[in-house]
């Protein structure tokens, strides 16, 4: 059998021979090469048991290397015969680059950049110029064109894993493929996210839309700065020889999945991108058309402190109104996530669908349990689980049906990572997994995951089906149990409490941990941290309102509330010590078998936790933290401590009624530490 180059397959009639002369390399069917020797004219001797190449030229040699891609699927509607198939198809690729020419468009120059496809480093691609043509619908004056609109700009659209490593690593500083084939990359002077740094535009909409003010992650600025950054990040992206494109989706729930364009200028992104959002078949690109949100990558430049509102040289900026955002003077490409979580925490809610900093998974019976928690509490480590489906380590919407997964990716910690521990985490670490910030032996290229040289905040991304046991298409039905992850570095808080529907509520809304060293630029060790609705950094309305979404689920839907400890025991952090991952597993697994549902509880003081006195696997003496404490009256204290700091951040939520009555806001008040 043998392809005639039009991926149609023929049966080659007659000999060996006349195969062996179709397909070039000269080895007969039944056996080996003949080996002949022969005198040519110049009386040189020939040792010609390989055939001759079929190629004149080395350019030549190496272009049979590479065999193009099959055509994929013509788009629905399309009429027969070959030619209109062609046609349409370069239509599509003519609408393609038209379509990415207008997102990288000034706006205040008269023509959209020349934008050609393919990598400026291969002679051969031809130029297919699309320039997209002025927004003011009328020609420019050739007298007003710039150096910087006569250049072209190449795009390199969704390349896969393979181009972008290559890509990454002829170009771009810092990039190696490590001992198991994943990509290792630095993310440049940020190794976190910067959110002192990330701004909103207000206009009349989000004004009253959104949350502003004290404790909100909602930094304002105007329409006008928000076009100074872009028209900065677009005129960079359009100085360099060549920009990466991703087209992909948001969110597994086909009625609510959005369209996002990532337009940046390094291969890590690109393949960051790849990774974390959902990636499109060849006949759903083909059909992507125009995105519903574009982020502009310029982070490598940095914004300019005379503009108003800049207070560095960082500026992460999301206009709602015109579904874009910009990224100037950061390189960290956890930015360009979460920044889309933050769009999908503004949208999502406007069609009555709950967007949540989670994680999320599945047992053999259909049981789905959500993973709250902020960074480095263990939403990732906790939701990827051998005898569960990973739906979702990170970003989730809960909706009528159930659940939906908003990414295509993980993003996990890889500080300390171990194959015994975390072995499914271990394993995704592979060729196409993006590793950030690690460091890796010069000569083996193995990864030393306990080296913080770079940062501590090292991490991998990886696509969800690296997982083995990943759930695909990633939803599932409305969940069983809400877990609450908190990393309590005062090691006052018990491994695991159940939880009525005021307290999760309570706890749901204070979003108390101690920040884990690292992720978000300048915090170097744990700190107390309290973050509404685990995840104050992204939301966008007031945590009030997700709330109340939470509880009329929860409620709806009979899911149990459960506050799980994944932080320090026996004493504060410096003197305890973090609770051993496997206990965490076993209190996890009896949450999800439902036996911990039914065990004997006893209340805990000042904050009225109800704790179970045996867990199968966990030592019954560190249920109540009280019993690792050698030195009681420092617990007392410390106790006493941390439930002044959840009282005096929850004096901003007083005011605020969750819910259509008032009885729930007066229990979930009352949920709180009393003393
Ligand atoms: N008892 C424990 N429970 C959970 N994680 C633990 C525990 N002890 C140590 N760890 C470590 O804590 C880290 C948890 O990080 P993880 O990636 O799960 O955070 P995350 O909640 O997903 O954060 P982010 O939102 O930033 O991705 C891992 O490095 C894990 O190995
Ligand atoms: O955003 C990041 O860099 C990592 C993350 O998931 C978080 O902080 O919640
Ligand atoms: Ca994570
Ligand atoms: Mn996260």
């Amino acid at each position: 059998m043998a392809s005639n180059g039009n991926g149609e397959f023929s049966f080659a009639s007659g000999n060996g021979t006349v195969a062996t002369a179709a397909n070039g390399n000269g080895t007969a069917r039944n056996g080996l090469a003949k080996i002949q020797t022969q005198k040519k004219d110049n009386g040189v001797c020939h040792d010609d048991s390989t055939p001759p190449v079929k190629a004149q030229t080395i350019d030549e040699l190496h272009s049979l290397q590479k065999k193009k891609s099959a055509p994929t699927t013509p788009i629905k509607g399309t009429q027969g015969g070959a030619f209109a198939v062609t046609l349409s198809e370069e239509e599509r690729h003519k609408q393609q680059l038209q379509s990415i020419s207008a997102s990288l468009a000034s706006l205040t120059r008269e023509t959209g950049p020349k934008v050609v496809r393919g990598d400026p480093a291969k002679q051969s691609d031809t130029p297919k110029v699309s320039s997209h043509v002025s927004h003011h619908h009328y020609f420019t004056p050739t007298i007003s064109v710039s150096d910087s609109a006569l250049k072209f700009t190449h795009v390199l659209y969704n390349l896969s894993p393979a181009e972008l490593y290559e890509q990454a690593i002829k170009y771009e500083k810092g990039s190696f493929v490590t001992s198991t084939g994943a990509l290792a990359t630095l993310s440049g002077a940020k190794t976190g996210r910067s959110p002192r740094d990330k701004r909103v535009v207000k206009d009349d909409t989000t004004e009253d839309d959104l949350w502003w003010g004290r404790g909100s992650p909602n930094i304002e600025m105007d329409e006008h700065t928000f076009m100074v950054n872009r028209e900065r990040a677009v005129d960079y992206l359009n100085s360099l020889d060549k920009v990466f494109v991703n087209d992909q989706f948001l969110n597994w729930d086909p009625e609510n999945r959005i369209k996002v364009r990532v337009v940046s200028a390094r291969a890590y992104h690109s393949l960051f991108m790849h990774n974390m959002c959902i990636r499109p078949t060849p006949e759903e690109l083909e059909n992507f058309g125009t995105p519903d949100f574009t982020i502009y990558n310029a982070g490598q430049f940095p914004c300019n402190r005379y503009t108003h509102y800049m207070t560095s040289s960082t500026s992460i900026d999301l206009n709602l109104a015109r579904s874009e955002m910009v990224i100037l003077g950061t390189m960290y490409a956890g930015e360009m996530k979460k920044g889309l979580f933050s769009v999908m925490h503004y949208l999502m809610p406007k069609r009555q669908i709950l967007s949540l900093h989670s994680g999320c998974n599945m047992g053999k019976d259909g049981d789905v349990a959500l993973f709250f928690g902020l960074s480095g509490t263990g939403k990732t480590t906790l939701s990827t689980d051998h005898n569960r489906y990973l739906i979702g380590d990170d970003e989730h919407c809960w909706t009528e049906n159930g659940v939906s997964n908003i990414e295509g990716g993980c993003y996990a910690k890889c500080i300390d990572l171990s194959r015994e521990k975390e072995p499914d985490i271990w394993n995704a670490i592979k060729f196409g997994a993006v590793l950030e910030n690690i460091v890796f032996d010069e000569h083996t290229r193995e990864v030393d995951y306990s080296d913080k040289s770079v940062t501590e905040n090292t991490r991998a991304a990886y696509p969800i089906e690296y997982i083995p046991n990943a759930k695909i298409p990633c939803v599932g039905p409305h969940p069983t149990n809400v877990i609450l992850l908190a990393c309590d570095a005062f090691g006052v808080l018990p491994p695991v409490s159940k939880l009525n529907l005021a307290q999760t509520m309570y706890h749901f809304i204070s979003g108390y941990t101690a920040l884990v060293a690292g992720t978000e630029d300048g915090i170097k060790e744990p700190t107390a941290t309290f973050s509404a609705c685990f995840g104050a950094a992204f939301i966008m309305l007031h945590p009030t309102k997700y709330a109340a979404m939470l509880a009329e689920k929860m409620q709806k839907h009979g899911a149990t509330g459960w506050l799980v400890n994944t932080g320090w025991s026996g004493g504060s952090y410096g003197s305890g010590k973090r609770i051993k991952l496997p206990y965490t597993r076993k209190i996890i697994d009896a949450i999800h078998s439902g036996s911990l549902l039914n065990a004997k509880y006893k209340k805990t003081e000042v904050f009225g936790l109800e704790i179970p006195t045996e867990v199968e696997g966990v030592p019954s003496e560190i249920l109540d933290p009280v019993n690792t404490w050698s030195d009681k009256n420092a617990y007392n204290e410390t106790l006493m401590k941390l439930a002044g700091l959840f009282k005096r951040n929850f004096e901003t939520f007083t005011n605020y009624k969750i819910g259509k009555d008032n009885k729930l806001t007066e229990e979930i008040l009352a949920a709180g530490p009393n003393f």
